[in-house]
């Protein structure tokens, strides 16, 4: 249902990823592992249309996406960055509204219904999201992209400085919205457990490039690349 093919991209005129090809299917989770700095932010950037194409292109159901944001969110794309964003000086319903009302849904409503999705924000709903924790501003980051009803959910390294009660917390979020909303996942992640833990698949990547593609069994099995790969 998502597709990057033969993306390649960077910054400027540095090239930092190359010719990269991956797919999530309707109902999937997937992850893009690797070590630091080998460019999953990157591909994730180039997938939510935030850095230019020197080549290749993203499609949603078949349908090529424009290089806009903005656009792309309009098109069923959530993007939740590395280091979580969210509007620090608006309380976290704010941050929620307006997130859904940026496509165009009613903010009151999905303000309750994702209260309901994360009750760790509720007793925080009316305080400023930039005095949240770190693990509630990535809680609420995961909360306002869902707030614009993506189909393909992609995020980049959303256990980074959480504890590990909210990752928990995060992945079974994940798992039950991708069941029960239909909503395919895109994880960008170092945490090889977290990802084994939600996803089925994963593609690994080195040097820019996707080295290959590995069912979560494989990989779980294979200790010789996980460190040599992923360096665990
Ligand atoms: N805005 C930028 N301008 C120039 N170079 C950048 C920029 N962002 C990242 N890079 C470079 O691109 C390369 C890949 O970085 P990227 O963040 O995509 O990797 P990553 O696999 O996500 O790593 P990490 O796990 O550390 O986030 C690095 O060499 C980095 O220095």
């Amino acid at each position: 249902m998502f597709k990057i093919l033969n993306a390649t991209g960077g910054y400027g005129k540095t090239t930092i990823i190359r010719d990269i090809s991956l797919e999530v299917k309707a109902g999937e989770i997937v992850a893009l592992l690797g070590r630091n700095g080998v460019g999953k932010s990157t591909v994730m950037r180039y997938a939510a249309g935030l850095i230019p194409a020197m080549a290749g292109h993203a499609e949603i159901e078949g349908i090529p996406m424009p290089n806009s944001p903005a656009k792309r969110a309009k098109m069923g794309l959530g993007y939740v960055p590395q280091g979580r964003f969210v509007f620090p000086r608006m309380t976290v319903i704010e941050n929620i509204a307006v997130a859904a009302a940026s496509n165009g849904y009613n903010p009151k409503n999905t303000v309750e219904e994702l209260m309901e999705d994360f009750p760790i924000l509720v007793p925080k709903a009316n305080e400023l999201a930039g005095g949240l924790s770190g693990g509630q501003q990535q809680v609420l980051a995961l909360a306002r992209a869902l707030a614009t009803r993506p189909k393909i959910l992609l995020l980049d390294e959303p256990t980074e400085g959480v504890q590990p009660s909210i990752i928990d917390e995060m992945s079974g979020v994940l798992k039950r919205i991708n069941k029960e909303n239909n909503i395919a996942i895109l994880v960008a992640e170092q945490d090889l457990d977290f990802c084994l833990s939600i996803a089925t698949r994963a593609y690994v990547m080195d040097k820019g490039e996707v080295h290959m593609e590995i069912d979560r069994d494989s990989l779980r099995a294979n200790k010789t690349l996980q460190k040599e790969l992923l360096g665990v």
